[in-house]
């Protein structure tokens, strides 16, 4: 099999000819699974092109395809040929199946035609991901096997690489989860586009790929809540909610359904059995350590689990990528929330929340008025930059008032917290005397601490105090380097 991102093949000889216009006049299953639920589309008004792609799977074989195809004849040749291929093969060499395979088949493509083979390329892979989301793809589970969690990044792909270079045999399944033309196609891990660089990669390291796309299911768990929370006042964390209620759910879903035996991601966490079970740990590299995105995972979860860059430091994950000659050595870090990439969460909520944001007071703690802003839901306790507001000192957020839609500034020795409340999602997966430290923002050193608990509520005794812990960001609860709980930070006192 070819990778997607070959370079299209020119359809010159008599008898490419001949192939495409059999392909036109035959076209076997085209009407057929009309009414089928997994099918794919991909096209539509931009280009004048559409294409549906319909696949009846049963067990590990894909046992019958129909398409219909409106538009220029190299589409409709396309979704025919994507028949002939897909037909009665197995599902995971169909996941195999790239552009340039279905347009070697129809004899050739010119680079204006091109077009056709990638619109059923897509519409085949669609209709392949919705079957395997649908529970319709049932396979045996085969020793070996594992699923790589492919955002086509070079995390990812260094996971994918050391899983095979193991002797393991690996299927890619990327997540598409969100699309918005205003999002940096180049730098969000789950837009469309990022879905189709995924997948040619995963094709040129000659691995099946599946997409699952979670687009409604993330919008209505991950983004709405998110604008919700910061209407509330409070600074979320999509990532972890996210990661707990969303992806990994799917991707061990997908994990069973295709008879792997374990699931594994390009986080920087590890798994560690303290007597009791498995838990997550810390990763090795303390600057990249992802452990907090990772707090709400059920522990259920993480027998399924395995992060190979665990013990790895980025560095030697670049030059395993760079040995290698992956592709993708060289690309950046993504920095972002995935659905705010290129954007930022300011830019984001303005496009997404503009109706809820209405000007309102910076006000000191005193309640003297000291300025105006575009919305309290554009600031977090904590910020100093982007204030606009000359107070004679350094002034930071140091707490906000939504129901008034006020900003409260005040100067950084305000910010100082020794108690931390916390809400009443709390989980612990060990005894609450096990809850050692905590880390109150990602990317930010454990703080020793105690957990107390009473009828009302729980909070968190810092034995050093904490700077500006944002209400809404999560505390993961530690044991040293093992996770033992998470909650989201309700509030906090001096
Ligand atoms: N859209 C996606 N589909 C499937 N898996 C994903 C997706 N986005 C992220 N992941 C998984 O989660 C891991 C951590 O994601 P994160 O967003 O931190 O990206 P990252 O550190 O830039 O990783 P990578 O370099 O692989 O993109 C990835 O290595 C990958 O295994």
């Amino acid at each position: 099999m070819s990778a997607d991102r070959a370079a299209p093949a020119r359809a010159s000889s008599p008898q490419a000819r001949e192939q495409f216009e059999q392909l036109l006049t035959a076209c076997r299953g085209d009407g057929a699974l009309v009414e089928w639920p997994h099918a794919g589309i991909a096209g539509g008004a931009p280009c004048g092109d559409l294409v549906r792609i319909a696949v009846r799977c049963a067990g590990e074989t894909v046992e019958e395809v129909g398409f219909t195809a409106s538009g220029c004849g190299a589409a409709r040749a396309c979704a025919a040929a994507t028949v002939e291929l897909a037909e009665g093969r197995p599902l995971l060499e169909v996941a195999k199946l790239g552009a340039s395979d279905i347009a070697a088949y129809v004899g050739g493509l010119s680079p204006g035609k091109w077009h056709g083979a990638a619109l059923a390329a897509d519409a085949l892979h669609r209709a392949l991901g919705m079957a395997l989301a649908a529970g319709a793809v049932a396979h045996p589970q085969r020793s070996g096997r594992v699923v790589v969690a492919f955002s086509g990044g070079v995390d990812s792909t260094v996971a994918a690489y050391l899983a095979a270079q193991s002797g393991k045999e690996v299927v890619a399944v990327t997540l598409e989860l969100w699309a918005d033309p205003a999002t940096d196609p180049e730098r969000s891990c789950c837009s469309p586009r990022a879905v189709l660089r995924a997948r040619g990669l995963a094709h040129t390291l000659g691995l099946p790929h599946f997409t699952l796309d979670l687009r409604q299911r993330f919008s209505a768990q991950v983004v709405s809540p998110f604008l919700r929370l910061h209407d509330a006042g409070r600074t979320p964390n999509p990532c972890v909610v996210c990661n707990g209620q969303v992806r990994f759910d799917a991707l061990i879903a997908a994990t069973h359904a295709l008879g792997a035996e374990r699931l594994l991601t390009g986080h920087y966490a590890r798994l560690a059995d303290d007597g009791e079970g498995l838990l997550l740990r810390r990763a090795s590299d303390p600057c990249k350590d992802q452990s907090y995105m990772l707090a709400r995972l059920e522990p259920a979860l993480l027998e399924r689990l395995e992060f190979p860059l665990g013990s790895l430091e980025k560095t030697q994950v670049r030059e395993i990528a760079r040995a290698a000659a992956l592709p993708v050595a060289e690309r950046p870090e993504s920095q972002d929330l995935c659905f705010v990439a290129g954007l930022g969460t300011r830019s984001f909520l303005r496009r997404h929340a503009a109706s809820s944001l209405r000007r309102g007071k910076f006000v000191t703690r005193d309640g003297r008025e000291v300025g105006e802003h575009d919305g309290h839901q554009l600031y977090t306790v904590g910020q100093r930059r982007g204030l606009g507001v000359a107070m004679g000192y350094p002034a930071y957020v140091v707490a906000k008032d939504p129901q008034r839609n006020r900003v409260v500034l005040g100067t950084r020795d305000e910010l100082w917290a020794r108690r931390v409340y916390l809400d009443r999602d709390l989980i612990l997966h060990r005894a609450p005397q096990r809850v050692r430290a905590v880390q109150l923002r990602y990317r930010q050193r454990p703080l020793p601490c105690v957990l107390v608990e009473d009828e009302d509520r729980a909070w968190l005794e810092l034995a050093q105090p904490a700077l500006a812990p944002a209400p809404g960001q999560t505390a993961c609860l530690l044991d040293g380097e093992l996770v033992v709980g998470a909650a989201t930070i309700a509030g906090w006192e001096k």
